[in-house]
C-alpha cells in the first residue's frame, strides 16, 4: 500500500518536475528504490530537498556521536527550510530518506555496514547486505531521484603518493559524471589537495569556494590553493599544511568563488540547463572558532599516515584509519571540527537548496502561464491535467 503510494508519487514527481530537472533521470532506476512518504511528497510538490550521506555516519564517527550528529543535521536541514534525505542501502533496498530507527540501525551498524561506493552499489543489492554510502554512491542515488544538491563533511580525493598508488577517490570521477552539487568543506588534508583539484579539472567539474579565495582543507580554513592564483611550490610559496609534502610544481587554480547561497543556486541552475551533466563542489571553510587547531591535528594527520604505511593499509580500508587515529591523537578534537563543519555545511546547504527551489518557482513563473495549487507550488496547465488523470486511474 505505502510502496504503491510512493511509486505513484513518484511518478507524478517525474511529470511535475521542471523540465531541465528531468535531465537528472534520464534512465528510471528509482522503482528499484524506496523513497520515503516525506521525501516523495517534498519531491512531487517542488519542496527544496538536501540529500546526506551515511558513510559519515558508519564510518566517519564513533557511536553514540554519529547517531547524534546525524539526526542533528537532519534537523539543521530542517530548520533552514528543506527536507533531509539520508541516503543508505538497507537490506539490499536502496532508500531514500531514513526513518529514525533506520538511523538507529545504521548507526549500532558502524563499519559492519559496508562502505558503498559506486563500484559496490550492485554487490551489496544483489546480497541484501547493509550499505553506508560514500559520496559518489550517494550522488549516484540522489540524481537518480532528482535531488540536486547533497551535503557531506568531505569528499574523497587523490591520495598522497596516488601518482604512484592510483588510489583516487570515486568521487572525483562521479563529480564528472553528475550533475549533482555537493557541499563540502574541502578535501582533508590527509590527501593531495592540489593534484584533487587537478583531477578535478580534468574531470570537467565547477569547483566554487564559498565566501573565500581559498579552498578549504576539512580541518583548516585554508588550503593554499588560492582563486585566480597560480603558484609553484618550488618557490617556495606556503601551501599552508595540506600540500607541504608535494615536491614538485603543481598549478593551482580555484577558478570560481561565490558568496551566497543565491549565487550557488544560480550556479547549479546555469550547469543543469546548460545539460553539462557535471557535477558541482562547493567548498565551504570550517567556521573560524573551530580550525584554531588546525596544526595540532596537521601533526597528528603526518603521525596517521605514517602509521598506516607502517601498517600497509590501503584502499578503501584507508580513509577510515586515518579519520579514526587522527581523532584518538588528538584528543577527540578532531571530531568535534569535524561535526561542527558537518552541521556549517548542513546549513549552508539547506539555503542553497531553498534558493534553487524559490530561482526555479521564480523562473516557471515567468516564462510559462502556470496554476497555482494551495499556495504550495506552481504546476503548468498540462501536468495539472495529467496530473488529475493519473490521480483518477490510480
Ligand atoms: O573527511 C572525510 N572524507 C571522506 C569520508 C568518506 O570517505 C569517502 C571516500 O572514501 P575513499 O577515499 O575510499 O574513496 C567519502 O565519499 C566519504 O563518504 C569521510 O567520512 N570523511
Amino acid at each position: 500500500m505505502v510502496s504503491s503510494a510512493i511509486s505513484r508519487l513518484t511518478n507524478l514527481h517525474r511529470h511535475l518536475l521542471p523540465a531541465d530537472s528531468k535531465l537528472l533521470e534520464s534512465d528510471d532506476v528509482s522503482g528499484l528504490m524506496k523513497i520515503s512518504p516525506e521525501v516523495a511528497e517534498a519531491l512531487s510538490s517542488g519542496q527544496p530537498v538536501v540529500a546526506l550521506e551515511s558513510t559519515v555516519i558508519s564510518h566517519g564517527m564513533p557511536y553514540p556521536q554519529n547517531l547524534e550528529t546525524a539526526k542533528q543535521l537532519e534537523a539543521i536541514v530542517r530548520v533552514n527550510g528543506a527536507i533531509p534525505a539520508t541516503i543508505a542501502i538497507l537490506d539490499g533496498v536502496p532508500c531514500i530518506g531514513l526513518s529514525m530507527e533506520d538511523l538507529q540501525k545504521l548507526a549500532n551498524l558502524g563499519t559492519r555496514a559496508q562502505k558503498t561506493a559506486r563500484r559496490d552499489i550492485a554487490h551489496v543489492v544483489s546480497t541484501r547486505g547493509n550499505g553506508a554510502t560514500t559520496v559518489s554512491a550517494t550522488m549516484f542515488f540522489a540524481s537518480k531521484v532528482g535531488i540536486p544538491i547533497f551535503v557531506t563533511g568531505g569528499i574523497g580525493g587523490v591520495h598522497r603518493h596516488g601518482e604512484n598508488t592510483l588510489d583516487v577517490s570515486s568521487d572525483l570521477t562521479e563529480l564528472g559524471r553528475t550533475p549533482v552539487a555537493v557541499v563540502s568543506a574541502g578535501v582533508k588534508s590527509i590527501l593531495d589537495i592540489p593534484r584533487t583539484l587537478e583531477y578535478l579539472e580534468t574531470q570537467g567539474v565547477c569547483v566554487a569556494t564559498y565566501a573565500t579565495n581559498d579552498f578549504p582543507a576539512f580541518f583548516t580554513e585554508r588550503s593554499g590553493c588560492q582563486e585566480e592564483k597560480v603558484f609553484s611550490c618550488l618557490d617556495g610559496f606556503d601551501r599552508s599544511f595540506s600540500s607541504s609534502n608535494n615536491k614538485f610544481c603543481v598549478e593551482d587554480r580555484v577558478p570560481c568563488r561565490v558568496d551566497t547561497p543565491e549565487d550557488c543556486a544560480r550556479l547549479i541552475d546555469a550547469n543543469v540547463k546548460l545539460r553539462l551533466g557535471t557535477g558541482i563542489l562547493f567548498a565551504v571553510p570550517i567556521p573560524k572558532e573551530y580550525s584554531a587547531s588546525g596544526r595540532l591535528i596537521e601533526d597528528a594527520i603526518q603521525r596517521a599516515i605514517g602509521e598506516a604505511r607502517t601498517k600497509n593499509i590501503t584502499g578503501n580500508a584507508e580513509t577510515p584509519f586515518l579519520l579514526s587515529r587522527v581523532n584518538e591523537l588528538t584528543g577527540g578534537a578532531s571530531l568535534a571540527s569535524n561535526i561542527a563543519l558537518l552541521k556549517n555545511n548542513a546549513r549552508v546547504g539547506a539555503k542553497i537548496a531553498a534558493a534553487l527551489a524559490q530561482l526555479r518557482g521564480h523562473q516557471n513563473g515567468v516564462q510559462h502561464g502556470l496554476w497555482r495549487t494551495e499556495g504550495v507550488r506552481l504546476i503548468r496547465l498540462p501536468e495539472l491535467i495529467r496530473y488529475i488523470f493519473l490521480l483518477s486511474t490510480g
